[in-house]
């Protein structure tokens, strides 16, 4: 066994390269532990050389139209470069979006984002909003990579990721003036999630997120939304369950955004890139086919 990991029935304790130790909670599930072992090992170039371009790391897709005069010709040297940062932008755009609909945030505002990722999101609200932000992600690498971001930025005392369950988390009930999820709920029950942002959740608060879900009109999930959850090992929602999930759990809609026509320009660019990843022609497939939606919900805690 390596001797840098303890195990305990329920926890590991990691001795790391800095030998600062950090409690770990074990996965509350096998899915998570897969979950969790499928971030730690994350590196695809599509989202380091995106997060390169400015050193806000994302995993969620972009939105917006494509600003061709600023790619100009794809025959150019530099057209790469732009293309990549260009991607970029559109994904920033996208996290830009998800905090307008946070409402009015105060510096002494906690706000929670729930399957952080590397952090973009969370150091994206803290510079609009000049606020504290706790993330929670189940991968340890991401919230190394995440923490080690805040630290290089100096906002180590306001922005932090833990590895912890977005369904249990360690936060007070009602100590956040907001919450969301950015592409980060079709990895747990939708009950058990809102259940989660209501306890945590200040009433008067507002939760957001934007996610893809299936259309309840086409049917039941297309072989393409099929076959993102396998690429992923996700299982996407549908529109109904969000909206049930959030009614069942004090959680009012008050906008619902179909930001479908806004994503597929980001696609159709991807797919023309070299940093494709095989997962473009499913998601332009199934957005142009109706079967799948990119949905952006903002919701009042009452
Ligand atoms: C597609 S990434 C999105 C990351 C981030 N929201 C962003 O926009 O860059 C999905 C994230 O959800 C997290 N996640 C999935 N299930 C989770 C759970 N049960 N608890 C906490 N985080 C979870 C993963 O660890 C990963 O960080
Ligand atoms: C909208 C849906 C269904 C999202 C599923 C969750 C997910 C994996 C988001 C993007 O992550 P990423 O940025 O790591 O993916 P990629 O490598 O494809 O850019
Ligand atoms: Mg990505």
């Amino acid at each position: 066994m390596d001797s840098s990991v303890t195990k305990t029935d329920r926890t590991t304790t990691v001795a790391t390269a800095t030998s600062t130790s950090v409690f770990i909670p074990s996965p509350a599930t096998p899915y998570q532990g897969d979950i969790a072992r499928y971030w730690d090992h994350e590196a695809r170039p599509v989202n380091l050389r995106l997060g390169d371009v400015d050193g806000l790391y994302h995993h969620h897709y972009g939105i917006g139209d494509v600003d061709h005069a600023a790619l100009g010709d794809a025959e150019n040297s530099a057209y790469e470069k732009k293309l990549i940062a260009e991607l970029h932008r559109l994904e920033s755009a996208q996290a830009e979006l998800l905090l307008d609909h946070l409402g009015p945030i105060e510096r002494d505002d906690t706000v929670m984002d729930a399957g952080c990722g590397r952090g973009g999101s969370m150091v994206m609200a803290h510079q609009r909003f000049g606020c504290k932000v706790e993330g929670v992600t189940l991968s340890a690498r991401q919230a190394d990579f995440a923490n080690r971001r805040a630290r290089e930025l100096g906002i180590e005392d306001h922005v932090r990721a833990r590895v912890c369950n977005m369904l249990g988390t360690p936060f007070e009930t009602g100590q956040a003036k907001a919450s969301w999820n950015n592409e980060s709920s079709m990895y747990v029950d939708l009950h058990d999630l809102f259940a989660e942002h209501s306890r945590v959740l200040a009433t008067g608060g507002r939760y957001v997120t934007i996610t893809g879900c299936w259309n309840p009109r086409y049917g039941q999930p297309s072989k393409w939304v099929s076959q993102i959850n396998a690429h992923f090992e996700c299982n996407i929602h549908s529109r109904r369950e969000y909206l049930r999930a959030m009614a069942d759990n004090r959680l009012v809609p008050q906008a619902v955004i179909d930001l479908t026509p806004a994503t597929l320009p980001y696609w159709e660019l991807r797919a023309t890139s070299s940093l494709v990843t095989g997962i473009e022609e499913a998601f332009i497939n199934s957005y142009k086919d109706g079967s799948f939606q990119y949905l952006l919900i903002a919701a009042d805690r009452i």
